[in-house]
């Protein structure tokens, strides 16, 4: 591990990493700051969440000249969402130099970044469709541009972006520095970095799996129609602090979401059918933990950086492996450790081999759990919820009240009906999800060779109770609109949490 300022970083973007809390360099920072920060091209590819915005946004700050009011920097990213994220961040790596930046994205009015560019922002941030308006429009003035980023490529070419890149990359100077940030690295990538790079230092990340670590992943074999109710057992049993959703398509995320409303879960959906100020709304809501759940299409949730996101579902199994690598990247970040189940239905079995062969890592099969099962979960909710409150030691008057039931009744049977009042029972209330048709049937190839690195696990029964035992800092009070104050931490000591209630 390197410290930052044996990078070579200027005593202001020290100071901002320093506040962000940064200590030390993640690999892929290490590996492609200093080339990077010497004026080299980079082609850097790393595992999901391991830093990849600040391996370009540090060097990138260092380069603007702070007395140059032009644009000297360009920024692309394919969604709306990334782009106001990287900009975030660039943002507070910028902080103490005082960079102006600006994000423009479609969905905004275009007035109003036409006002803002007059500002005179040094870099800017934006997804490709936006940028070619405003260059076309003339009000973006891009003959300055020194570094241009490329992030999220892969997915930018999934989004079939090549074009609008190719024409941004036309009104760019040809003198230029060229950062290019991807998680995966299919062959079209390698040709863009053979057309736009000069000479770039290729920095990959050698990790041996796709995936990090510190994300279990679990796989359910399950019927499409009873993918739903499983779902929500799993999310009993498990109780995600925070859980990303992930189904194939848009009617698929608004059908979820409404369902896990209907049955008592804070969830929200968010898709590219809705307007962006519903998405940000709902991004804010999740990141501020307003909401336990948000459901999405892989293109809503791409590089999303939401930290304490502890499980990922794949209700439908994605359809190429990237997208799997993608999705459950959404946890696990930072060196945190994540969940990840990913339902398939016995058609799809071969989509589940090929992640299996792409990540080199075996899902463990999880059985699912059963309702008494999920009631369980439910239940020991609530007693944690009894011992956090007793350890509060904060229960006043209410110890009157208890002295008159336990003249009445057994201490036992108050306890239960305590109990009962605070858990969450089994909730049948039907819901709506149209079937989705399975992914055109792939034979299963050859398992063989399907690394076995996760196999002295694979008799474990299900990620529940394991999970259980280290979501000490989760909180409980959900779904109960402040019913629920207290809560114990995995080593026993009580700690007070203020209720929640679902704030539409
Ligand atoms: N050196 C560091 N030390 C601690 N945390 C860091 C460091 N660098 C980045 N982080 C944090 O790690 C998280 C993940 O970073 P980031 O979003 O840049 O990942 P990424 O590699 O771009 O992932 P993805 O492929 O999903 O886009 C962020 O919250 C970021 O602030
Ligand atoms: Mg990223």
């Amino acid at each position: 591990m390197t410290n930052f300022s044996e990078l070579n970083i200027s005593e202001s973007t020290l100071r901002s990493v320093k506040r962000m809390g940064f200590e030390e360099a993640t690999p892929i920072q290490e590996g492609t700051i200093r080339f990077a920060i010497e004026g080299r091209d980079v082609l850097g590819q790393a595992q999901t969440g391991t830093g990849k915005t600040a391996a370009f946004g540090i060097p990138l700050i260092e380069k603007i000249d702070p007395k140059n009011p032009n644009i000297q920097a360009l920024v692309i990213a394919p969604t709306r969402e990334l782009a106001i994220q990287v900009s975030e961040e660039l943002y507070k790596i910028g902080y103490d130099k005082r960079v102006k930046l600006l994000s423009v994205y479609g969905g905004q009015e275009i007035g109003r970044q036409i006002r803002a560019l007059k500002n005179r922002p040094q870099i800017i941030v934006g997804t490709p469709g936006r940028i070619i308006d405003h260059i076309n429009r003339r009000t973006l003035k891009l003959e300055d541009v020194q570094t241009l980023v490329l992030d999220e490529a892969d997915e930018m070419l999934n989004m079939g972006f090549i074009d609008d890149i190719n024409s941004i990359l036309e009104n760019v100077p040809a003198e230029r520095q060229t950062l290019l940030f991807s998680a995966t690295m299919p062959p079209a990538i390698r040709k863009i970095a053979e057309t736009f790079m000069r000479d770039p230092e290729i920095v990959k990340i050698k990790a041996k799996e796709l995936t990090v670590d510190n994300i279990d992943q679990y796989f359910v074999k399950s019927a499409e129609r009873e993918k739903f109710d499983i779902l929500s057992r799993l999310l009993n049993v498990h109780q995600p602090e925070l859980a990303i959703i992930f189904g194939r398509t848009k009617r698929r995320v608004d059908e979820l979401a409404q369902a896990l409303s209907i049955r008592g879960y804070l969830a929200e959906g968010i898709h590219g059918d809705l307007s962006q100020a519903k998405r940000i709304s709902v991004l804010r809501q999740f990141k501020e933990n307003k909401i336990d759940i948000l459901v999405a299409t892989d293109v809503a949730a791409r590089g999303l950086d939401i930290s304490g996101v502890t499980h990922v579902y794949n209700f439908d199994i994605p359809q190429d492996p990237e997208s799997y690598v993608h999705r459950i990247g959404r946890t696990g970040r930072a060196g945190k450790s994540g969940l990840a189940v990913t339902f398939v239905t016995p058609r799809e079995m071969g989509y589940l081999r090929i992640v299996e062969e792409t990540t080199k890592k075996r899902m463990t099969p999880l059985r699912p759990p059963t309702s008494d099962e999920a009631l369980e979960g439910q239940q020991r909710l609530a007693v944690e919820t009894l011992e956090g409150l007793i350890a509060n030691n904060n229960l006043g008057d209410y110890r009157t009240f208890a002295a008159e039931l336990l003249e009445n009744h057994e201490a036992i049977d108050v306890v239960a009906a305590a109990l009962r009042s605070l858990t969450k029972e089994p909730d049948d209330t039907p819901v709506t999800i149209t079937e989705e048709r399975p992914l055109p049937m792939r034979r299963e190839r050859s398992s063989n060779n399907r690394g076995g690195g996760d196999r002295g696990r694979s008799n474990r029964s299900y990620g529940g109770r394991r999970d259980n035992a280290r979501s000490g800092d989760r909180r409980n009070s959900r779904r109960e609109g402040g019913r629920r104050e207290g809560g114990r931490r995995e080593g026993g000591q009580g700690r007070s949490r203020s209720p929640r209630r679902h704030e539409d």
